[in-house]
């Protein structure tokens, strides 16, 4: 059997002061694999993800990226592996308004030189990697990489997030609920992008959301309740 690109054993997480929201005694994600993860409101799904990239701790249990336990870096370390390994796409995509969005594509190259280095095989300067990128996900008209990201429509913004995660082929795209703010016709044309990209570069994608129609286009489908033995109080 293959070792898996990340792996999850034991897992329990609280925030400070509140019962445990997840315990999560396995889950795994397959190196290339698209893996659809499904939970309501308030279930989980963003902290697990911020466990997931070592951004939150969990009080107890492992998680192994590549073979490395996030546990046993440094939170110096740990921030390194995740800039290197992993490309996030926010459901609020997180962009940096003011900068232009050719800056907000290469942001993930300035905090990890694997990622900077990886671009610069494939383009000659990380500016034409991130022109590349942006043109394969549909946002072809060179003006607008250089204007200010916060000047752009929701459904620009998401390209431009999706291409900045992917920058520098990380081997885990994480992508949480990206399409809730987009129509139906929109949100398809996305999904067949961030696939298409995601095969290319040979990254693993971890997509969230609770809208479950999109399931079946995953390789695999999970539901968070089905990997979660915390009790769930209210939750939409
Ligand atoms: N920084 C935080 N501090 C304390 N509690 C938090 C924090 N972030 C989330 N929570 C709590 O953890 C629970 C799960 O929240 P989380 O955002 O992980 O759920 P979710 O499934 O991603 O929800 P949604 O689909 O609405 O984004 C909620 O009860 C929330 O109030």
């Amino acid at each position: 059997m293959t070792t898996p690109l990340l792996q999850v054993t034991d897992l329990q997480f609280a925030w400070p002061g509140q019962p445990v929201l997840l315990d999560i005694p396995a889950f795994s994600v397959q190196a290339g694999e698209r893996l659809f993860l499904k939970g309501p409101s308030g279930s989980g799904k963003t902290t697990l993800l911020g466990l997931l990239g070592g951004v939150h701790q969990p009080q107890q249990g492992s998680i192994t990226l590549l073979g490395q336990s996030l546990r046993q870096l440094s939170s110096l370390r740990r921030d390194r592996f995740r800039a290197d390994h992993t490309g996030y796409l926010f459901q609020q995509f997180n962009l940096l308004p003011y900068l232009s969005v050719l800056d907000n594509v290469t942001l993930p190259c300035r905090f990890s030189a694997l990622r900077r280095e990886r671009a610069l095989r494939q383009q000659p300067t990380l500016d034409t990697a991130a022109e590349h990128l942006l043109r394969e996900l549909g946002l072809s008209d060179a003006t607008l990489h250089q204007r200010s990201a916060g000047a752009l429509s929701i459904g620009q913004q998401q390209r431009v997030a999706a291409a900045r995660a992917l920058i520098g082929s990380p081997e885990l795209v994480i992508a949480d609920e990206p399409t809730s703010a987009l129509d139906a016709d929109s949100r398809d044309a996305f999904l067949k992008l961030l696939f298409e990209e995601c095969e290319q570069m040979g990254s693993s994608l971890l997509f969230v959301s609770h809208d479950t129609s999109l399931a079946t286009r995953f390789d695999r489908a999970l539901s968070l309740a089905g990997l979660n033995r915390a009790s769930q109080p209210e939750i939409l």
